[in-house]
């Protein structure tokens, strides 16, 4: 018999990079999925469909088992924890750092910090980890504001080419991690379903593999 396989996406950066990874697998979109309010979509493949779900929601979805597979960024994966996950594929995709920083030309306190992210259970470990007092304060985005408007010393968040951090008055301090996405897959799934999973991650591999051989990534 053969399994439907599910897959989970988020709209922007990670759906354009990894279409045409799927795309070497076989498995392509055949709706414009800009174009529509629908949330599954079914592939060129019949056994396999797409959901759609926020960058930030598709650990969940995948360690639950609404979806089999999932990409993800390694900063929304280090922030889920990454129960009931296997990570088995770098997909060398929507690269950048995840970083901290603050006000230019401005230093960190010597003591207790006030720390404004998204991230909240990363920054909590990492400032723990380097042995510094932290309260950290949950943020949905514009993260940058809250360092000008004196919510907090530092932010932690993504930077790519510090135009972001630059255009509002701040400047990158320490480099927590580099940051790709990664292909995720449910437990239960990649036992019960190795036979159509197996395949769909080693057609990616060589896909990914080739584009790292080319440069062009
Ligand atoms: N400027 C950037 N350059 C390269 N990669 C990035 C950049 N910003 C974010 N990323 C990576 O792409 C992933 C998805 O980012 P994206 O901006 O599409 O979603 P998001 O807005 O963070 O998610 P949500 O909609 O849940 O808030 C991030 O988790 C990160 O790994
Ligand atoms: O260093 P840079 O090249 O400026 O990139 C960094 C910015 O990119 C991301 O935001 P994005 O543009 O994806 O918008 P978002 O906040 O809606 O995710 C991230 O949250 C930073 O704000």
């Amino acid at each position: 018999m053969t399994d439907s396989i599910t897959i989970a996406l988020s709209k922007g950066r990670i759906l354009e990079e990894t279409l045409p990874l799927l795309a070497e697998a076989g498995i392509e979109l055949v709706d414009d999925v800009k174009k529509s309010r629908k949330l599954v979509f079914p592939t060129t493949d019949p056994n396999v469909r797409i959901l759609i779900i926020r960058a930030t929601d598709v650990p969940t979805y995948v360690q639950y088992g609404g979806a089999d597979l999932g990409v993800t960024g390694k900063d929304v994966l280090m922030e889920h924890g990454g129960e009931g996950l296997y990570e088995p594929l770098d997909l060398n995709i929507s690269r950048c750092k995840l970083m901290t920083a603050g006000k230019k030309g401005e230093q960190p306190p010597a003591g207790r910090i006030r720390v404004a992210t998204k991230f909240v259970n990363l920054a909590r470990r990492y400032y723990a980890a380097q042995g510094r007092q932290a309260d950290i304060i949950k943020l949905y985005g514009a993260m940058e504001l809250a360092p000008i408007l004196d919510l907090a010393d530092e932010i932690v968040d993504i930077v790519d080419t510090g135009n972001t951090l630059k255009a509002n008055g701040l400047e990158p301090r320490e480099l927590i991690d580099h940051i790709s996405s990664r292909l995720v897959v449910n437990r239960a799934s990649m036992k019960m379903k190795h036979g159509q999973i197996n395949p769909i991650i080693e057609k990616m591999a060589v896909a990914v593999d080739r584009r790292r051989g080319s440069g062009s990534e």
